[in-house]
């Protein structure tokens, strides 16, 4: 039998569900390609920062020092983040959150996921797209 699905506990547990999202991420035809050929990131880079940033949010404080907003306003601007692209990042970022976990840390971090996505939007229009 499967086990149970629990809540997020720590930080272990945010860096087992990021590589799982990333791994959706690198192999998704659509926003894929950022990572492969746009920034070329290097996902044993990428993992540790990542879960620094969603760290801080879950379990304040975290050592996340960055300025995600500015991140994706250089990425579109080398490669337009159309809302397509938010939309797929989402709905793979909601599916990995939901295969794994339930519960109130879990809800916190789809909503900040929604919210700060809804964010980048709005500045990335901003700056003129
Ligand atoms: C259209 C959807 C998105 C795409 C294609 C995308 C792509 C990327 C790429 C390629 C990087 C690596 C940049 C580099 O190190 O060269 C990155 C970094 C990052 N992304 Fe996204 N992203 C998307 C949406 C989001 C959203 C919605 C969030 C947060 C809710 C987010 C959070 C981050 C963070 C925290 C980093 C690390 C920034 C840093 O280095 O400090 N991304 N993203």
């Amino acid at each position: 039998m499967e086990k149970p699905k629990t809540d997020l506990s720590g930080r272990e547990d945010i860096e087992q569900l990021m590589a799982y999202f990333y791994g959706l991420v690198f192999k998704d035809p659509q926003i894929g390609p950022f990572f492969t050929e746009h920034r070329k990131v290097k996902l044993e880079e990428h993992l540790p920062r990542i879960s620094d940033f969603w760290e801080s949010i879950l379990f304040p404080p975290a050592a996340y020092r960055g300025n995600p907003v500015k991140v994706h306003l250089e990425i579109d601007a080398v490669h337009k983040l159309e809302k397509n692209h938010f939309d797929t990042w989402l709905k793979l970022f909601l599916q990995a959150v939901d295969t794994h976990f339930t519960g109130n840390k879990a809800e916190l971090l789809k909503q900040r996921a929604q919210s700060i996505a809804t964010i980048m939007q709005i500045k990335i229009h901003q700056n003129g797209v």
